[in-house]
């Protein structure tokens, strides 16, 4: 190929469209004719020197523009390359970044993931913590609930069972009071019926003796021996004076006879007449089975069976009436013990007088620390009776009086040292403690002392005195008993009970409230007062 052909291909391929175009132009509407075989016209002139230097320079000139063309194009393709290098740089600057970015992203994910998960493991430990806690504390509730519960159940049966026993006990109280009661009535309503008989009978039997009189004169003469020697009031006997307890219970005189055949229902209205009395019911069954020994179906009167049941009683007390002793110990130390107002500082007064008039020295001590009525009361019955009282201030340790009382009394020369204390109740554990310590006392002063403990019991508490009696043997040596106001009581058959249950020394007997009502106890008198059979 020719330089231009290849020149051609190479820079002008565009003007092969020119080409086809004026072709086209050309083309269009030409008519196509046989080329002549022409040839050019050569002129004949010589000038190839200049076509050759035109072709040269046309030659350099082809070759600088290819050469610009070239160096153009190498420009270009280094500029390409360079952008191209450029881009993929930049291309890789950003995957770079975007890879960075994305690390980046990536770790802040699991950052946050990590924190995310360790805030929840937090949470999750704290909510379990908490709700440990929670278990917990339920469970410590519910353990103090059940205690606390198994406490109040604990104390519910108790309070039950206490009160049981209490509602036992009033049902027990109230089943005997009724059943007292009850023969109390029997008794009042037996006795009325007996006595509306009496009167009948004796109503009948005057008429019959007004008839009798009137009919044979002679007969008044010979009385009855039999009805004679039973029945006193019947003979012509001047009629036994009443006693101290007559005068005390206020017996009359009676006029009239009445006998009754001794069977089962009169044994047991007797029964229930000497239990009613506060005689008890073993005493009362033992007194009335030996009255009726050997007596049964017999006809007995009212004064017989009077004198009868007077004369077991009499059997019963006569071993228990005893004064006081007195010893040659100096001084013999006698504590007065008792409930409540039993009368033991009106006993100590009349006591204190009584010895004092027998030549012996007394002194008193008021061991009642606990009321200053109680002390002061006390000295007015010393002044009565001429005797000093030793006393101490009110709340002072009555234990510590005693024992400078013993000193003082010992001091002094006195035969009998009389020891007033505080009225306690039977059921008052602390009171009767402090009377243990009083004796306790006593004794380091004189091992032998007290030498008499005189419990004082009101007659006028009835069955209650054999449980006083009981209570205080239990904490003091109990050696004898006084029973006052035996004035102020119909009944006093406890003390009947007394001595057939503990057989202690019964020294005397209050029958009122002034000094010298004081008596020494008699038990055929007292026997006789209680029954009736004195005033006959
Ligand atoms: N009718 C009568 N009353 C008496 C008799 N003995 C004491 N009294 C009265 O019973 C009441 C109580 O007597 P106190 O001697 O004070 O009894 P207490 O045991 O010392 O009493 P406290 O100091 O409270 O323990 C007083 O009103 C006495 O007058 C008695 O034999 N017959």
């Amino acid at each position: 190929m020719s330089f231009f052909k290849k020149l051609k291909s190479k820079l002008f391929k565009s003007s092969s469209k020119l080409e086809e175009g004026l072709d086209a132009i050309v083309g269009d509407g030409g008519v196509e004719e046989e080329l002549e075989d022409t040839q050019p016209v050569a002129e004949p002139v010589d000038n190839s020197a200049e076509i050759e230097a035109a072709r040269q320079a046309e030659e350099a000139r082809i070759a600088e523009a290819a050469a610009q063309a070239a160096r153009d194009a190498e420009a270009a393709d280094a500029k390409r390359v360079a952008e191209a290098e450029a881009e993929k740089r930049a291309a890789a600057a950003l995957a770079e970044a975007e890879a960075a970015r994305k690390a980046e992203a990536e770790a802040a994910e699991r950052a946050e993931a990590v924190a995310l998960a360790a805030q929840k493991a937090a949470d999750a430990r704290a909510a379990q913590a908490a709700a440990d806690a929670q278990l917990e504390d339920e469970r410590t509730r519910e353990v103090a609930r059940l205690a606390a519960e198994a406490d109040a159940a604990e104390n519910a049966r108790k309070l039950k069972e206490a009160e049981d026993r209490l509602e036992e006990q009033r049902a027990l109280a109230a089943a005997q009071a009724a059943e007292a009661d009850r023969r109390a009535q029997a008794a009042t309503e037996k006795a009325a019926k007996d006595a509306k008989a009496a009167e009948e009978a004796a109503a009948q039997a005057a008429r019959d003796l007004e008839t009798a009189k009137a009919d044979v004169p002679s007969a008044l003469d010979a009385p009855d021996a039999a009805a004679t020697l039973a029945d006193p009031s019947q003979s012509d006997a001047p009629a036994k004076k009443p006693g101290l307890f007559g005068r005390l219970l206020g017996r009359k005189e009676q006029k009239t006879v009445i006998r009754r055949e001794l069977d089962d229902d009169m044994l047991e209205a007797l029964e229930e007449l000497l239990i009613a009395s506060d005689m008890g019911v073993d005493t009362a069954l033992r007194v009335t089975a030996n009255m009726a020994e050997g007596r049964f179906g017999k006809k007995l009167s009212t004064q017989e069976i009077k004198e009868l049941l007077a004369a077991e009683i009499t059997k019963i007390m006569e071993p228990v009436a005893k004064p006081m002793p007195i010893y040659p110990k100096r001084p013999q130390v006698v504590l007065v013990v008792g409930v409540n107002g039993s009368g033991k500082t009106t006993t100590i007064g009349k006591l204190a007088l009584q010895f004092s008039n027998a030549g012996k020295k007394v002194v008193i001590a008021a061991g009642d620390t606990f009321r200053a009525a109680a002390v002061e009361q006390l000295q007015v019955w010393g002044d009565r009776a001429g005797v000093p009282v030793l006393t101490a201030p009110e709340g002072s340790d009555p234990a510590s009086l005693v024992y400078d009382a013993m000193t003082k009394a010992e001091a002094d020369g006195a035969d009998l040292l009389m020891i007033d204390t505080a009225g306690r109740l039977q059921n008052r554990a602390d009171l009767m403690e402090e009377l243990a310590k009083i004796v306790r006392v006593i004794r380091k002063k004189d091992d032998t002392a007290p030498h008499n403990t005189l419990l004082v019991l009101d007659a006028t508490t009835g069955q209650n005195a054999l449980n006083q009696v009981d209570v205080f043997r239990q904490i003091s040596d109990v050696s004898g008993l006084v029973m006052t106001k035996l004035d102020g009581t119909a009944k006093g058959g406890v003390l009947v009970a007394l001595a057939d249950k503990f057989g202690l020394p019964i020294h005397a007997i209050g029958v009122g409230e002034q000094i010298d009502d004081l008596a020494p106890f008699d038990p055929e008198e007292f026997a006789q007062a209680l029954t009736g059979a004195a005033t006959e």
